[in-house]
């Protein structure tokens, strides 16, 4: 009998194969078990995840990829504990998940800092709060500071910096309070691309540094190769999980990672099933009808 064999089989090296089995030999740092998710929507009930199964291991990076609507900002959010599902479980190593806690970090794409609080401060928040004297919090979020190179705007306000550098204090102000795991969704969607680029290799340099299991959703294919050890790719309606893919290339990424040819054969194979032809088809049957409508013609009262 023929055996599948995995469009990208070829460009796994011993060596990408043995780190990558290396990784799933790792404590297990996050396990979702037949989750199950629904949304009232008009009266209707609404499956929004069905049966997600996933483990991330320790130290591990997980990107989440998937067509919009297919529910990764709801599983990032009741991994969060941020929102409640009907059916299965989520664990944090071997702890259940029945609400927010500090195993847990979050970093959007909107900046959620405190504009009335400044770098330092932000960075403060969670440690004082957790009952950290102010001096050992103030030394602490120091160091964090030293780690993204933001020494010199410890003192500035969140309306005086760039979005990158907001976004660099949103991650050490999560990183600050030690998650287990740092959950980020579409962190640098609002950034331009120089600055996105930028702020992935901050990432992976602070990832390389300590001891953090990362879940990044995100639209973007090449953000999600460049950065992941796993990408965890769903499909919609209800979303479910579409392919586990361990990512064909060595570590420490670099810039030329981008222009590699293993790069590009699991691109174009993530935008095949991310995109398969059939949305393609969808998409140019809208177009058609939106070329049916003449220019003079009046403009539905639906705006
Ligand atoms: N609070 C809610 N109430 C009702 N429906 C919701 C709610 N939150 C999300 N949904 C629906 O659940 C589905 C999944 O949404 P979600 O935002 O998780 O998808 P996504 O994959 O992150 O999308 P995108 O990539 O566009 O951000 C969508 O159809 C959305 O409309």
């Amino acid at each position: 009998m023929l055996k599948n064999i995995h469009p990208l089989a070829n460009w796994f090296t011993d060596e990408i194969k043995d780190r990558n089995s290396r990784i799933l030999q790792r404590p297990k740092a996050l396990t979702i078990s037949d989750l199950h998710k629904t949304f009232e929507h008009k009266g209707k009930k609404v499956n929004v995840l069905n049966a997600i199964d996933f483990t991330a291991y320790k130290r591990e990076f997980v990107c989440v990829v998937g067509p919009s609507g297919c529910g990764k900002s709801t599983l990032a959010r009741l991994i969060a504990g941020l929102e409640t599902h009907e059916v299965g479980a989520i664990h944090i190593e071997d702890k259940l998940v029945d609400g927010p806690g500090p195993d847990r970090g979050m970093v959007f794409q909107s900046y959620s800092l405190f504009p009335w609080m400044t770098v330092k401060q932000n960075v403060m928040f969670g440690l004082t709060e957790s009952g950290m004297s102010k001096n050992s919090a103030e030394a602490e979020a120091f160091q964090w500071i030293d780690l993204v190179g933001l020494e010199k705007f410890a003192n500035a306000y969140p309306h005086q910096l760039s979005g990158g550098m907001k976004q660099r204090v949103a991650i050490i102000r999560a990183l600050a309070n030690q998650p287990k795991i740092l959950l980020m969704d579409e962190p640098f969607a609002a950034l331009d691309p120089q600055n996105r680029l930028k702020m992935q290799r901050y990432l992976l340099e602070i990832w390389q540094n300590i001891d953090i299991t990362i879940f990044f959703i995100t639209h973007d294919l090449d953000e999600a190769i460049y950065l992941a050890d796993r990408i965890l790719i769903l499909e919609a309606n209800p979303g479910r999980v579409l392919e586990t893919l361990s990512v064909p290339l060595p570590r420490p990424r670099k810039e030329d990672t981008l222009l590699s040819p293993e790069f590009l054969a699991t691109k174009a194979y993530l935008e095949k099933i991310v995109h398969p032809p059939q949305a393609e088809v969808d998409m140019e049957d809208k177009l058609s009808m939106v070329r049916m409508v003449s220019v003079n013609s009046e403009v539905p009262d639906i705006f």
